[in-house]
């Protein structure tokens, strides 16, 4: 039995899992996406180089990664530390802030964030996707992956002594290329030893959450402290859904407040719109995983901020919650989601 057991382990030290509250369980607070950068339509050069003026920011809500400044949430401390005594106000509690190796994580940044604001900030180990991995990342061995996973959660990540409480995300894409398998396996074996919570970011394909399932459970995962993200962009077919819930992971929407009309990293996507997403929820609900749900906003650009006229980082609490109710979800259920169901994936084993 370790330290960590039975334990919540946030960027400020251990905490008891009734302590977090009302969590949102994918967000970013600080990171830079130059690796999500995606060239801006032919004739919007000029729009491109400087969007942040009123007229233009319905082009940057729809074309979000052809903005290089966009991709640079780690220029707004100030402004996401405002963004979190406001999701504080509104009943927040604690926030999984995702951002891995390869995306720029700042521990130091998320340890200020969580002492200046009194929100329960928890970090990730591991890796991004494949075109983030060093050429040392690439060569280096299960083994060897594993430990440095193993190491930013008991020791601390980045050279600091602040420690991760939970793997990932974990990047993959689709399909999942030969340094990711690597970290999946790595994730599991790293899972195993710690007890530790997961979080997948998978490929942009339906077929992609079962195959990383497949991938870290012959690895020896525990699926059930597993959560899926981007479900909201990734399975659309209810009975596609329902295969895929049996597998036994949390099942994550967490792109609330995301609503554009082409999905540049891939056209045969159409992002649903919150309310699709309230209606995903209620079905699965119904379907009997209440208690399998978690959802967040996955910020991770500048113009989802309210300081660019985004909605933050309080857009479930405020927003979405009386939507859940409006369509059928009980306040038991919605507790479930936001409090009950995040308090048992992040508590070690
Ligand atoms: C690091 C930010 C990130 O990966 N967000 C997910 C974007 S999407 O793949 O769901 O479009």
């Amino acid at each position: 039995m370790s330290e960590l057991s039975g334990k919540v382990q946030t960027v400020l030290g251990l905490v008891d899992p009734d302590q977090l509250g009302r969590t949102m369980t994918h967000e970013h607070l600080t990171m830079s996406f130059g690796c999500g950068y995606f060239p801006p339509p032919s004739g919007d050069e000029a729009v491109a180089e400087n969007p942040f003026q009123m007229q233009h920011m319905h082009w940057l809500r729809q074309n979000p990664y052809s903005c290089h400044e966009n991709l640079l949430l780690q220029q707004e401390t100030s402004a996401v530390r405002d963004e979190l005594l406001a999701y504080r106000k509104a009943g927040g509690g604690t926030i999984v802030e995702n951002t891995t190796v390869g995306i720029d994580r700042d521990l130091p940044t998320l340890k200020q964030h969580a002492k200046d604001t009194g929100v329960h900030v928890i970090a990730g180990a591991g890796y991004y996707v494949d075109s983030t991995h060093t050429e040392a990342t690439k060569r280096m061995s299960v083994e060897k992956l594993t430990d440095t996973i193993v190491s930013e959660v008991l020791h601390g990540g980045d050279g600091t002594d602040i420690r991760c409480g939970v793997i990932g995300e974990i990047g993959t894409g689709w399909p999942i290329t030969e340094s990711e398998m690597k970290v999946l396996k790595a994730t599991a074996h790293a899972q195993i030893q710690l007890g530790c919570p997961v979080i997948i970011h998978p490929g942009r394909n339906p077929e992609a959450p079962a195959e990383v399932l497949r991938i870290l459970q012959e690895a020896g995962g525990d699926i059930s402290k597993t959560v899926m993200s981007h479900l909201d962009r990734t399975i659309f077919d209810d009975g596609e859904l329902l295969e895929f819930a049996k597998l036994g992971s949390y099942l994550e929407y967490d792109l609330f407040g995301t609503e554009m009309l082409n999905y540049h990293y891939n056209l045969e996507v159409d992002m649903p719109s919150d309310s699709q997403r309230v209606k995903a929820l209620a079905f699965l609900v119904k379907e009997g995983y209440d208690d399998k749900i978690v959802v967040a906003h996955d910020i991770h650009t500048k113009s989802r901020l309210t300081k660019y006229g985004g909605h933050g980082y309080s857009h479930i609490l405020n927003n979405i919650v009386p939507k859940m109710l409006m369509r059928g979800i009980s306040q038991r259920q919605v507790d479930k989601i936001l409090i009950d169901n995040p308090k048992h994936w992040l508590t070690f084993k």
